[in-house]
């Protein structure tokens, strides 16, 4: 089976993923960091020497190259993979695959992102925290669309990974 965790920036896909791959003995692969080996640059380099359209096109092509090879495999998304080029059409297709959308309240991610906005290109120019609040709570509703139609959707608020990956796997199993 691939597993493929879903959700907004800093909803914990990174972390939730690379426990539950060691729970299950699966892969564990961060779709951005693969595509940071594979591109042998940052996302955030990506973005601002390339343009946010071509790293959109890395993110789908590596998508599929990842679907159409692997099993037994967590894969974690870039925050905004499930929203571009068909690609929860995509997952959604592929064979052997289970989709969870990790959903995370505004006032989570707000208060999240509020400390690692440098490393994200979306956010990184974003200068107070009232535009930042404002701006995760538009794009989080644009983004809701696509993430919502993943199999399964688990919410994490005020709970600790291992509590969130204990009720993932019942979900998969
Ligand atoms: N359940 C949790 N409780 C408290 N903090 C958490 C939890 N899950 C993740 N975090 C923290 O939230 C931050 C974001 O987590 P993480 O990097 O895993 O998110 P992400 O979804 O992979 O983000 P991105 O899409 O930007 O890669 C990290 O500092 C992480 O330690
Ligand atoms: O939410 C997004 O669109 C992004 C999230 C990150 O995971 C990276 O994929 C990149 O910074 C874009
Ligand atoms: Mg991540």
């Amino acid at each position: 089976m691939v597993v493929i965790l879903i959700g907004y920036m800093a909803s914990g896909k990174s972390t939730l993923g690379r426990i539950l791959a060691k729970k299950l003995n699966y892969e564990f692969l961060d779709l951005d960091d693969f595509i940071e080996k594979k591109e042998n640059a940052a996302v955030s380099d990506i973005f601002n020497l390339k343009g946010e359209i071509h790293f959109r096109a890395l993110e789908t092509q590596y998508l599929k190259e990842l679907l159409a090879s692997k099993n037994n495999l967590v894969l974690s998304l870039g925050g905004g993979t499930p929203c571009y080029s068909n690609n929860m059409e995509t997952i959604l297709n592929a064979d052997n695959t289970k989709s969870i959308y990790l959903k995370a309240s505004i006032p989570t991610l707000i208060t999240r992102l509020k400390n690692e906005k440098s490393t994200r290109p979306l956010i990184a120019h974003i200068e107070t925290d009232d535009l930042l609040a404002e701006f995760i709570g538009k794009h989080l509703f644009e983004r809701s669309q696509f993430y919502s139609l993943a199999n399964a959707t688990i919410t994490t608020d005020n709970k600790i990974a291992n509590d969130i990956v204990e009720e993932l796997v019942l979900q998969l199993f």
